[in-house]
């Protein structure tokens, strides 16, 4: 799949642009705070129907404006796919699809699969784990809308069981059914979470392998609590201590993703550039994994990647990006020197872009 051409107004500090892209490689430059990020951003939206970092739409819309809009124009294995997306303040947003718009916007979700590398990728390590949840979601709904679907059946029946403990209600009726749909939904996504992650890891392995030139090896480890038995037993057994607590404190909403470097927690033992490593190798492995198994090559988007890496680790990620295994790419950074040693490895097409005070302009060389 290839992003063509992209047109934006009002995106952050984007006022209004109209780029059209290689199929290959396109490399940003510019110095900080200039809005390279919010062009990936803007890409990852079309994706996602939202920010990568989950901003706000209102603090999306250009400061001072009342409507941001972004529009992009994609070749889908020979197909046309005109993707718009119109935000106004105080309004509901609009997401059409070849001028229709959708009714909900999960349907777009896995459309137009995207993987997306940044700097706000290390709260994956650092961060909560709803962090790390999350990067499961992405990675199965892209391909699976059955477990989209689950996701988001869960999490309604759980906040329609959080109100009623809230309320103090003791209606077990009400109750039950709730907890049978979090218990039939729940042990769908443990399953699917488990099988992503066991077919996941060794991909992930081989990248980080290879990024290091080293033979330590990276982990995975899902846990759940549905692995103590079955949740809707689970949630009927701890029914009066979650009602003092006001909430459900069992489910798949409590999973975690523990995430090792040679068999210890990253999180405790990682350097900023072994940090760094894990990540992209986790984001590479995300790519080829969702391209295995969809119908189309997805987009990557690589913000700022290089930044506390050794020269050794860049000239690895150089050479692999550079590969055929990867389709279109987007590529960031505050000066030329690597984007030009990524142009100099590769044998494609490219294009060479300026950020400057939000304003994206085609470089010849
Ligand atoms: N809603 C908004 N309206 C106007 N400007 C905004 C809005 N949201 C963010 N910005 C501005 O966008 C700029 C950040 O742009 P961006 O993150 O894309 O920079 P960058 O070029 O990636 O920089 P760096 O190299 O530092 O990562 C900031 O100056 C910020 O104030």
């Amino acid at each position: 799949m290839i992003l063509k051409k992209l047109s934006i107004l009002n995106y952050k500090n984007i006022l209004q642009s109209e780029v059209s892209f290689s199929p290959k490689m396109n490399c940003f430059f510019g110095n900080n705070g200039m809005g390279k990020t919010n062009l990936l951003d803007a890409i990852h939206y079309l994706s996602f129907c939202k920010s990568h970092i989950n901003t706000p739409d209102n603090q999306i819309i250009r400061n001072d404006e009342e409507l941001c809009v972004i529009q992009g124009f994609y070749d889908y294995e020979g197909r046309e796919e005109d993707i718009f997306c119109a935000m106004r303040r105080r309004q509901r947003k609009q997401f059409k699809r070849n001028k229709k718009e959708y009714d909900k916007l999960s349907e777009h979700i896995g459309l137009l699969p995207l993987v997306m590398v940044s700097p706000a990728d290390s709260e994956l390590i650092q961060g909560g784990s709803d962090e790390r949840r999350r990067l499961l979601d992405v990675i199965i709904s892209q391909q699976d809308k059955q477990y989209l679907h689950a996701l988001i059946q869960y999490n309604k029946a759980m906040q329609q069981r959080n109100v009623l403990l809230k309320n103090q209600s003791k209606d077990a009726s009400l109750y039950e059914v709730l907890e049978m749909q979090m218990g039939m939904y729940g042990g769908m996504i443990r399953e699917k979470r488990q099988s992503l992650v066991d077919e996941f890891t060794p991909i992930f392995n081989e990248y980080y392998q290879t990024i290091c030139q080293s033979a330590e090896q990276v982990g995975l480890r899902y846990a759940s609590q549905l692995e103590e038995g079955d949740l809707a037993d689970m949630l009927l057994n701890n029914r009066e201590r979650d009602r003092i607590l006001g909430y459900s404190s069992t489910g798949i909403h409590k999973d975690e993703l523990e995430m090792t470097l040679g068999g210890y927690l990253i999180r405790r033992i990682g350097s900023q550039g072994q940090n760094k490593t894990y990540l992209i190798a986790l984001k590479l492995a995300q790519f080829v994994f969702l391209a295995r198994k969809g119908n189309t090559t997805p987009i990557l988007l690589l913000d700022d990647i290089f930044d506390k890496l050794d020269a050794a680790r860049v000239e690895q990620i150089v050479k692999l990006v550079s590969n055929d295994t990867f389709g279109q790419i987007f590529i960031t950074d505050t000066n030329r020197k690597y984007l030009d040693e990524i142009l100099s490895a590769m044998h494609h097409d490219y294009a060479l872009f300026k950020v400057e005070q939000g304003e994206i302009q085609p470089m010849e060389e």
